[in-house]
């Protein structure tokens, strides 16, 4: 979908509430317009599916304008969710969610099978709330029934304006990981409005960071923004704390790992320690077959032994994923029972390995980076 010079004035004067705004965006990527109140980013989401008209300028979705696609075609195209889901109050859940393909329609029985399909997708137990009303339902839930109700008609597209603006955090939190999780299976191209930073860095594949009155002033990705924001706005929009943030957004197998060395089981003891002895920190890690960890091993564990190192050596405890953020592997760091702790990758097979001053040289050069780019805006 590309947005192209778009520009939308209403009438009373003031600054058009939209200003030729350049905008792609890929399919099957999440594209989060991020912005304080009043910087356009509801009056684009509407004049994406035409709820109102651009005063200028063109988008095109696949490969024809939105001008030439009948409006009512093109929302059906389109699952909209706005915040607190917007559902009707009169009607069940599923009459809720069967709109469109009843639009369309689809048999009974079709629609049926539908919501029940959709129902389970949400995460919401189709016996239970099919027959429901919304206002039985908590905020979340109701969100969850919004984004049904959206996908009903499978549309290409998915424009979410707000969704979980209004939820307690912790139901947040675990409506952005569904729905990002939904989107590893999906793969909808989806337009999202937030002016929350933290949602829009978790959330976003693209980050369009917008300002008053309407336009944007940074398109990148999450990391590019936050190593690399274009100007103070943005700078002051994405507030303190950039370095933490980072962190949660690294992960684990990004960073340089620690290469403590390791060997299979069936290793002989004398050529593990004699590593042991070049390697200098005192301790190896033994793995299966399939180079997963088993066990740790120092050098007194080897000493004087001959053949396979076999069962000497403790049992590894805790393990992280490479694909955990650093802030969940710092945690996880310190509630450790070693020191160290091996990371794995695809197949559980050792990666590298995790201490705190592995995660602490991430952070310093983290904070290098965030130095150097800062002494280069000034000097420009
Ligand atoms: N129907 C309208 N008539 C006149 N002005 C409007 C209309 N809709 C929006 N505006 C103005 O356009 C500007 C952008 O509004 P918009 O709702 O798109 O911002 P927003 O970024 O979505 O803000 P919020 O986060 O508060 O929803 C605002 O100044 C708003 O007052």
């Amino acid at each position: 979908m590309e947005l192209r010079k778009v520009t939308k004035a209403f009438p009373g004067g003031g600054p058009p509430a939209v200003q030729e705004l350049d905008l792609h965006i890929p399919a099957g990527e999440i594209v989060v317009l991020l912005g304080p109140s009043g910087c356009g980013k509801t009056t684009t989401m509407r004049m994406i599916n035409r709820l109102i008209e651009p005063t200028s300028g063109d988008i095109v979705i696949g490969e024809q304008s939105s001008r030439d696609i009948d409006p009512d075609r093109l929302r059906r195209h389109i699952g909209y969710v706005i915040q607190q889901a917007g559902l009707f109050p009169h009607m069940t859940v599923a009459a809720n969610i069967a709109q469109v393909p009843k639009m369309l329609g689809w048999d009974r029985r079709r629609i049926a099978e539908r919501v029940d399909e959709l129902l389970t997708l949400v995460g919401l137990e189709p016996d239970t709330y099919r027959d429901n009303y919304p206002r039985r339902l908590s905020g979340g839930q109701q969100q969850r029934v919004g984004v049904a109700r959206a996908l009903a008609a499978d549309p290409p597209v998915l424009l979410m304006d707000e969704p979980f603006g209004a939820l307690d955090p912790i139901t947040r939190e675990r409506l952005q990981d569904e729905l990002l999780h939904l989107q590893d299976d999906l793969a909808k191209t989806i337009v999202f409005v937030t002016h929350d930073v933290d949602e829009a860095l978790k959330i976003g594949d693209h980050i369009a960071v917008m300002q008053r009155p309407g336009h944007i002033v940074q398109y990148a990705t999450p990391a590019e923004i936050l190593t690399n924001p274009a100007n103070e706005y943005v700078e002051q929009f994405l507030g303190a704390g950039s370095s933490m943030r980072l962190l949660r957004l690294t992960k684990v197998g990004d960073i340089d790992l620690d290469r403590v060395p390791y060997a299979a089981e069936d290793a002989d003891a004398r050529d593990v320690l004699a590593e042991l002895g070049r390697d200098g920190r005192g301790y190896a890690l033994i793995t299966d077959g399939m180079h997963r960890p088993l066990r740790w091993v120092t050098a007194s564990d080897l000493e004087g032994k001959e053949g396979p190192v076999g069962t000497a050596g403790d049992p590894v405890g805790d393990m992280l994923g490479h694909r955990m953020t650093l802030q969940d592997a710092l945690e996880a760091l310190l509630n450790a029972e070693s020191e160290i702790v091996p990371v794995v990758g695809r197949r559980r097979a050792y990666a590298g390995a995790l201490s705190l001053a592995t995660v602490q040289n991430a952070i310093q050069s983290i904070k290098a980076r965030e130095h150097e780019r800062r002494m280069r805006r000034e000097r420009t």
